[in-house]
């Protein structure tokens, strides 16, 4: 099992490319099963959420070729509407396969998914919404049975924004009957992003990155080449990585507009921060201010896939920080590994009340979920002497070598196997 090495207090200096996103990526996995044919991605991430879809869609009968950042999908031949149990439990994102199989085949039957461990994740929303377009659903030891009775497009209220219920909606609503409105639908970029790919392809799709998605269904979806859009969260990571640990960093290809969250955030705790069209620099030179009051929230907000990583900058802040988590129920697993490394934390419910210690020291620690294991990386960039990072699976599940992203920046992290 690989462990990550961490030499703290190292300044950081360099300049790195964001590849593409987790989020991005997965649901346009999925919606590859759409077109009966090719589709080619390109900057596409080494992820081992990837290659669990890659699995999962072998399982199935579709051809795949991922080299360097190129990924060439074809979905031609489907062999099976029943998708492997163990394959699904590996990640959550295995959901996003019944909107195109549905679509596709009228049929599929998969357990509940899996993923990390980040509180309750029921997918209610999903099922709502699928039913409400004229699937039937029946749920019986683990698995989920469903078939379409008649797809007809409708209006879907969702009762929150959720992200994956959005893009499950989308990807069955394309090849409905008619006219489907997603009210109160969620707004992220990978939203945009989904409809960006399905109308590529042929579909019509219009409203994402606002609260209503219309979407006309249509008969056929074609062949697409896609550049999937960079990773914010990996941006994120990577701009707490140059503040916490100091030091004047460049990160190149990314959207600025889909990182305002952080970039204030970050600005409001003193770090200076130049955006140019796709590229930024980030510089500290001083301590970090302690930042009152952070609320995770859907997009616009404050991203809860950012939440660990600023718990670790706010540790080492001077004064006293709170954040509050206000999507997932049980996102503070990372809170008792800081505090090994001398993070004073108190936890309330939701809310995190952080009182920022001059220093961190390097500890040995271990990665709960994906987010709180990237938190503990970049606590170790800030400590005082060595840190390990145990259990780095988590990490690969969003990371695309993460040590390999923070040598570019000057940071000294090894993987030891
Ligand atoms: C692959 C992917 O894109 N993952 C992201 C996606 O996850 P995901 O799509 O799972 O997140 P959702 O937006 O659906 O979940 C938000 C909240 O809604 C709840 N909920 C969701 C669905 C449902 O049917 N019932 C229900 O109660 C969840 O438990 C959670 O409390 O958005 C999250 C919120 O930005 C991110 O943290 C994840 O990185
Ligand atoms: C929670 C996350 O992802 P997933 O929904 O894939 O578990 C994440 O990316 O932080």
């Amino acid at each position: 099992m690989s462990r990550l090495l961490v030499k703290g207090q190292n300044k950081l200096n360099g300049e790195l490319a964001i590849k593409g996103a987790k989020n991005a990526v997965l649901p346009i996995l999925a919606a590859t099963i759409l077109n009966k044919g090719e589709s080619i991605l390109f900057d596409a991430p080494h992820l081992s959420d990837v290659d669990a879809m890659i699995n999962i869609l072998q399982s199935i009968g579709c051809k795949i070729e991922f080299e360097n950042s190129i990924m060439k999908v074809d979905t031609s031949n489907l062999s099976s509407h029943e998708i492997p149990e163990h394959l699904v439990r590996e990640m959550r994102s295995s959901i996003f396969l019944m909107g195109p199989m549905l679509a596709r085949c009228g049929k599929i039957k998969i357990s509940y998914p899996g993923g990390c461990e980040i509180g309750p994740r029921p997918i209610d929303l999903h099922l709502k919404a699928l039913r409400q377009l004229g699937v039937k659903i029946k749920e019986a030891h683990g698995f989920l049975e469903c078939e379409v009775v008649k797809l007809d497009g409708t209006e879907i209220h969702l009762d929150y924004p959720s992200v994956g219920a959005t893009e499950n909606t989308m990807l069955l609503a394309v090849m409905a009957n008619g006219t489907t409105k997603i009210r109160n639908a969620a707004k992220e970029p990978e939203i945009v992003e989904l409809q960006t790919y399905l109308n590529k392809m042929g579909a019509k799709v219009s409203g994402a990155g606002t609260s209503q998605i219309t979407i006309e269904g249509v008969k056929k979806l074609n062949r697409v080449e896609h550049k999937i859009m960079a990773d914010r969260i990996v941006a994120g990571t990577m701009l707490v990585a140059g503040a916490m640990a100091g030091g004047d960093i460049i990160l190149k290809n990314i959207v600025i507009d889909h990182i305002k969250p952080i970039i204030s955030k970050l600005r409001e705790s003193g770090c200076i921060i130049e955006e140019k069209t796709d590229s930024l620099r980030l510089k500290t030179h001083k301590r970090i201010k302690a930042i009152e009051m952070t609320k995770t929230l859907p997009y616009p907000g404050f991203p809860t896939d950012m939440q660990a990583q600023f718990m670790s900058l706010m540790a080492i802040a001077k004064g006293t920080s709170i954040i509050t988590e206000t999507v997932f129920e049980n996102r503070f697993k990372h809170v008792d590994e800081l505090m090994r490394m001398g993070a004073n934390i108190k936890i309330d419910g939701r809310v995190a009340v952080i009182q920022g210690v001059p220093e961190l020291t390097g500890a040995n620690v271990t990665a709960k979920d994906l987010r709180g294991g990237a938190a503990l990386v970049l606590a170790g960039l800030g400590a005082e002497g060595i840190t390990i990072v145990n259990n780095v699976k988590h990490i690969d599940r969003g990371y695309d070598r993460i040590e390999e992203m923070l040598k570019c920046l000057g940071a000294e992290v090894y993987r030891l196997n």
